[in-house]
């Protein structure tokens, strides 16, 4: 039997999939990592650890597969989106990494706006946000010129990976077009955007496709994992546009809802001119020539996890969620709004922050839980909302992510999104993209359409009921109304927050 191997570098964990010619996930295996916070509103992470955690995770997994590494066709990478890790000309990291949930770059973001106009959304296709590559680079520039001036290159997380792995330096389109230095339409650096900020352009790697091959492993590195040097690599995506391929969103009206660290609203483009002004990201696809447009809650799982290990820590996820089907939508009048760390869409804002309206003392550990569900939920439903008013119809949704696991959420997301949720057989989310990517790049198949059909297949769908999409229509026009009600509080909070 041959595979391939998915190798998905997310924020919390690097996991890799051993992957056969029928999509069955062989064998799995996860390394987690720390994330550091160094000040209020910093987000870091040491690049090295991800190198480790990928070469643990990839022998792990040669070794409990049993398997003979010469059957590994390729590997291949789907990686958390925007951070940035700048390189000198020896490949050595000259700081840690920012992440794109690291929103120190305000100031930075309105400098780009300031200085670019509308030429940002013209040529970039998106707006400044505090989590992009770009404003990352400035607040290098403006609080770190002696690093910046030692910079060889900028790559994004996997690139760096794959660079540690490989010795090659490139990057893929899907991920560059979340740097806002990408011209997303032509598919090329943008030499204006660039020439902006007094930025180089040699600063920027080799542009290629996802399912390019970009080298093979390094004789030190095939050791460590127990792989041949041989195997080809192929140079993967953004976690989203691989958690795109792996939902098999593939094609106009083709939607995903995932659920994990972040919350995404994804849902496929093929009109490269579409202008949405910046509402929602419009960023490349995986598969040639595609793209697709998004929504962004920046702390769904997160939220979700903040709650637990704040508030029950000894629970099991499972545990925690077990009793929040018998409370009935709306918590018992408890509203949640997740924005914990800052909000994306459809609200770019840094400041703002989460609150619960509404508490009584009814109620319960129950209530609060399925509040913070709800919450999530309805941020997710406002970028279905951008989507929708698009022009698209959004009557089916592929549920992904560690959100997918729980039934009763599965229903809420049905009940809350007006939509038909889809759950699948093997729920790999962004890892089952990148093994695709590899697959496809190994000649397996002639298409990722056709890879996305052998590999992927439907295992539940959560239908709507009606009385509950009705309550939640209630609910949700209450829910929106809680950002304009609390931005002011919240930006006279901010000076509190150490
Ligand atoms: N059993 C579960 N039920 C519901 N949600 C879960 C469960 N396990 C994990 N989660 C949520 O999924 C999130 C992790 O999802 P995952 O897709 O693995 O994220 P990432 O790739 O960002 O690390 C966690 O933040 C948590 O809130
Ligand atoms: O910033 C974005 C997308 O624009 C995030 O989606 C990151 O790409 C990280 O995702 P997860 O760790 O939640 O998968």
């Amino acid at each position: 039997m041959k595979y391939v191997i998915g190798v998905d570098l997310g924020t919390s964990a690097v996991k890799t999939v051993l992957v056969d010619p029928q999509g069955k996930v062989a064998f799995e295996h996860s390394e987690s990592y720390p994330l550091s916070r160094p000040q209020p509103n910093w987000s870091e992470q040491n690049p090295e650890d991800w190198v480790k955690g990928t070469l643990v995770s990839l022998r792990r997994l040669i070794e409990v597969s049993g398997i003979d590494p010469s059957q590994v066709d390729g590997l291949s990478f789907s990686g958390q989106m925007h951070g940035l890790v700048l390189v000198d000309k020896e490949g050595q990291v000259l700081r840690p990494a920012i992440l794109w949930n690291d929103t120190r770059t305000t100031a930075q973001c309105r400098r780009i706006e300031k200085t670019l106009g509308a030429k940002l959304i013209e040529v970039a296709r998106n707006r400044a946000l505090e989590g992009f590559t770009l404003p990352k680079i400035l607040w290098v520039q403006e609080n770190e010129p002696e690093v910046l001036s030692q910079a060889y290159q900028f790559l994004l997380p996997k690139d760096y990976v794959r660079l540690r792995l490989t010795g090659d330096y490139a990057m893929d389109y899907s991920d560059a077009a979340g740097t806002l230095l990408l011209d997303v339409g032509s598919k090329t650096w943008s030499a204006e955007i660039a020439e902006a900020f007094e930025l180089p352009l040699s600063l920027c790697p080799r542009l290629v496709e996802s399912f390019e091959q970009t080298g093979t492993l390094l004789s030190d590195i095939a050791e460590a994992s127990g792989l041949l040097s041989s195997t080809k690599v192929f140079a993967g995506g953004a976690d989203n546009a691989c958690g795109a391929l792996g939902a098999g969103v593939l094609g106009e009206g083709r939607t995903m809802c995932s659920i994990g660290t972040s919350g995404v609203v994804l849902s496929y483009e093929s009109n490269k001119d579409l202008n949405l002004e910046g509402k929602v990201h419009f960023f490349n696809h995986g598969e040639k020539d595609a793209y697709y447009i998004m929504g962004v809650t920046l702390a769904a799982g997160h939220s979700l996890t903040w709650f637990k290990e704040t508030f029950a820590a000894d629970k099991s996820f499972d545990e925690l969620l077990s009793g929040v089907a018998s409370i009935p939508a709306g918590s018992g009048g408890l509203l949640f709004t997740p924005y914990i760390v800052g909000e994306r869409t459809p609200h770019p804002d840094a400041n703002i922050r989460g609150s619960f309206i509404g508490m009584d003392s009814g109620h319960t550990l129950t209530h609060f839980t399925r509040s913070v569900l709800e919450g999530i939920t309805f941020s997710l439903r406002e970028s279905i909302e951008i989507v929708r008013d698009s022009g698209k119809e959004i009557t089916e949704i592929i549920a992904i992510g560690g959100g997918a696991k729980n039934e009763a959420w599965l229903q809420m997301q049905a009940d809350i999104f007006n939509a038909s949720i889809v759950k699948l057989e093997s729920e790999q989310g962004p890892a089952m993209g990148a093994a695709m990517l590899a697959a496809y790049g190994s000649g397996w198949f002639t298409s990722l359409s056709a890879c996305a059909e052998a590999f992927i297949r439907p295992a539940d769908v959560y239908k709507p009921d009606p009385k509950q999409a009705a309550i939640y229509d209630g609910l949700f026009n209450l829910y929106q109304e809680v950002y304009d009600q609390t931005r002011e509080l919240n930006n006279k909070l901010a000076a509190y927050r150490q």
